[in-house]
């Protein structure tokens, strides 16, 4: 293939090198493959000021945890789903939703027992603190998450997707960050293929 011509100063670097802040959301998407929750994976990294990567984590049952605990988003949905995967009638699949769904209690869903990203990529860091990071993130931060941040002296937060922007928990979040005057901002990598793969989970 011909050269590009050479151009002043042209040490002959390749051109398409992924750039630091791209490499950084794209850490945080690789970390979220790790994660076994079936409807959302979240990623995060972490990242000092010399821009050296501190820590990454992933949405995850707590250790020991991981085979025993439901990562179901609502016991009524999934018992509905049983009885259609084996060709249940409208009747039986009726009757096993509203059944599971008075059985449903938050013991028998994720919530109250997964670990988020932040939660991971903090405990997990290879620095004595996070004090002064950006921290880039999939999912914009829950509440619980913002309180973790803030109180780790993180700096900024960079986030790829903000599906639960109307949700109480962002909402708490954003009202937090902004009082603790921590800087949001959206990041989406130049490689869409991985744009678009994340947005949609
Ligand atoms: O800031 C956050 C918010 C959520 N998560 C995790 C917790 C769950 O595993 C999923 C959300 O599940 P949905 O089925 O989309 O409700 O994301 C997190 O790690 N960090």
């Amino acid at each position: 293939m011909a050269g590009k011509p050479a151009q002043p100063n042209d040490n002959g670097a390749r051109k398409d090198f992924m750039e630091p802040e791209d490499y950084f959301m794209a850490a945080a998407v690789l970390s979220a493959r790790r994660s076994r929750d079936p409807s959302t994976q979240v990623g995060a990294c972490i990242v000092n000021q010399d821009k050296k990567v501190v820590a990454v984590g992933y949405n995850k049952m707590p250790n020991g945890c991981e085979d025993h605990m439901p990562w179901s988003r609502s016991k009524g949905e999934d018992a509905a789903a049983a009885v259609w995967a084996n060709g249940g009638d409208l009747t039986v699949a009726t009757a096993a939703k509203v059944a599971a769904a008075a059985a449903e209690t938050k013991l028998d869903t994720k919530y109250i027992y997964v670990c988020h990203a932040v939660l991971n990529a903090i405990m997990d860091k290879n620095s004595a603190d996070v004090k002064g990071c950006s921290i880039y993130v999939t999912l914009f931060p829950s509440n619980e998450c913002a309180k973790l941040i803030i109180e780790a002296g993180m700096k900024e937060v960079v986030y790829l997707c903000d599906k639960y922007h109307g949700s109480l928990e962002t909402q708490a979040a954003k009202r937090m960050f902004k009082q603790a005057k921590i800087p949001c901002r959206e990041f989406l990598p130049k490689e869409t293929e991985v744009v678009l793969k994340l947005k949609s989970t």
